[in-house]
C-alpha cells in the first residue's frame, strides 16, 4: 500500500505557483488577484476561506474576501459580483459554498464573468468540460486528477466508480475521468446494492460525507481509493468517507483524509488563479 501524498504534492505545486507569480510580475507588473465571497458565520466555512487566503499570501497573490452577513439580500451579493466581474486587478472570483437558503446559488454561479470562474461552476467551463475544451475545472476533481498523474496512476480503460454525482464533486469528476478514456460509473444517495459496483471498481473516488461508507469487504485486492469525504466525528476528528485502517490493507494506492485531496483543493484554487492572470496578462500586452 502507498500514500497519495497530496501535502506533499500541494508543497510543490505552491512553489511552482510562486515561482510563475514572481515571473509575472517582472515581465509585466501583474499581481493575479482573487476575490472571496464569503456569507454568514459558518465555522467551517470561515476556516476554509481562510486557509485559501493564507495559501494566496503564500504565493504572492493579491487576495480581498468580501464577508457579508448571513442575512444579506440576492441583489447585495450581484452587485458585489459585479463590481468583481469588472475589476481589474481581479482574475478570479470565488463564491464559498454553501451559501444561505434565500439566496439563489444557481443565479449567482452564472453571473461570475466565465474568465474568472476560478471555481469551474459556471455552466460554460461546465460545457467546456463535459466536451474536453480548455476551461475552467473544480479544483477539488482537477487535484484528484494531479495526485494520479504525480503517482503514474493511468486510469485508461480502468473500472472507476465515482461515488457522489454533486455540480462541485461527482459530476466534474467524472467527466475529467472519461476525458482520461476511463470507464465510468457514477453511484450515489439512491444507488442500489453500492457494494455491487465498488466491487468492480479498480478505483474507487468516494466524496460524500458519510462515515466508514467504504469498508473493506466492498472493496477489491489492490483498489485505488481516493477519499474526498470530510467529517467531523463526536470527537472532533477531521476524517474521510473511508474505513482507512482496514481499507488500506487491501489497498494498492489511497489517499488518507485529511492529507490527501483536500490540500490539493486549495493548490488548484491557486492554480486556476494564476491560469486565469496570465490569459489577463496576455490579453494587456496586446
Ligand atoms: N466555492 C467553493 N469552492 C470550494 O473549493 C469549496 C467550497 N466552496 N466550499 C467548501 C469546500 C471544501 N473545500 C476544502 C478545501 C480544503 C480542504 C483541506 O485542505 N483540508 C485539509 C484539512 C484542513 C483542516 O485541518 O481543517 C486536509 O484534508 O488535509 C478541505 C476542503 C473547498 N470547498
Amino acid at each position: 500500500m502507498q500514500l497519495l501524498d497530496g501535502r506533499t504534492l500541494s508543497k510543490k505545486i505552491e512553489t511552482q505557483v510562486a515561482q510563475d507569480v514572481k515571473k509575472l510580475k517582472e515581465t509585466c507588473g501583474c499581481t493575479p488577484g482573487l476575490a472571496v465571497v464569503l456569507v454568514g458565520q459558518d465555522q467551517a466555512s470561515a476556516a476554509y476561506v481562510n486557509m485559501k487566503k493564507k495559501a494566496c499570501d503564500r504565493v504572492g497573490f493579491y487576495s480581498i474576501t468580501h464577508d457579508m452577513p448571513e442575512n444579506i439580500s440576492q441583489e447585495a451579493i450581484e452587485r458585489t459580483i459585479i463590481s468583481m466581474n469588472e475589476n481589474d486587478s481581479i482574475d478570479g472570483i470565488l463564491i464559498q459554498l454553501p451559501l444561505p437558503s434565500q439566496i439563489d446559488t444557481t443565479k449567482l454561479l452564472e453571473l461570475v464573468a466565465p474568465e474568472k470562474d476560478v471555481d469551474g461552476f459556471h455552466p460554460y467551463n461546465v460545457g467546456r468540460l463535459v466536451t474536453n475544451l480548455d476551461g475552467f475545472v473544480p479544483c477539488t476533481p482537477l487535484g484528484v486528477m494531479e495526485l494520479l498523474k504525480e503517482y503514474d496512476i493511468d486510469v485508461k480503460g480502468k473500472n472507476c466508480v465515482v461515488i457522489g454525482a454533486s455540480n462541485i464533486v461527482g459530476k466534474p469528476m467524472a467527466s475529467l475521468l472519461l476525458n482520461a478514456d476511463a470507464t465510468v460509473e457514477i453511484c450515489h444517495i439512491f444507488t442500489d446494492d453500492l457494494k455491487r459496483h465498488t466491487l468492480n471498481a479498480d478505483v474507487i473516488l468516494v466524496g460524500v460525507g458519510v462515515i466508514n461508507l467504504i469498508t473493506e469487504d466492498m472493496v477489491k485486492d489492490d483498489v485505488v481509493i481516493i477519499d474526498i469525504g470530510v467529517s467531523r466525528t463526536k470527537e472532533g476528528k477531521l476524517v474521510g468517507d473511508v474505513d482507512f485502517e482496514n481499507v488500506s490493507k487491501k489497498s494498492s494506492y489511497i489517499t488518507p483524509s485529511p492529507g490527501g485531496v483536500g490540500p490539493m483543493t486549495i493548490a488548484m484554487l491557486l492554480q486556476n488563479t494564476l491560469k486565469a492572470a496570465k490569459i489577463n496578462a496576455q490579453k494587456k500586452n496586446s
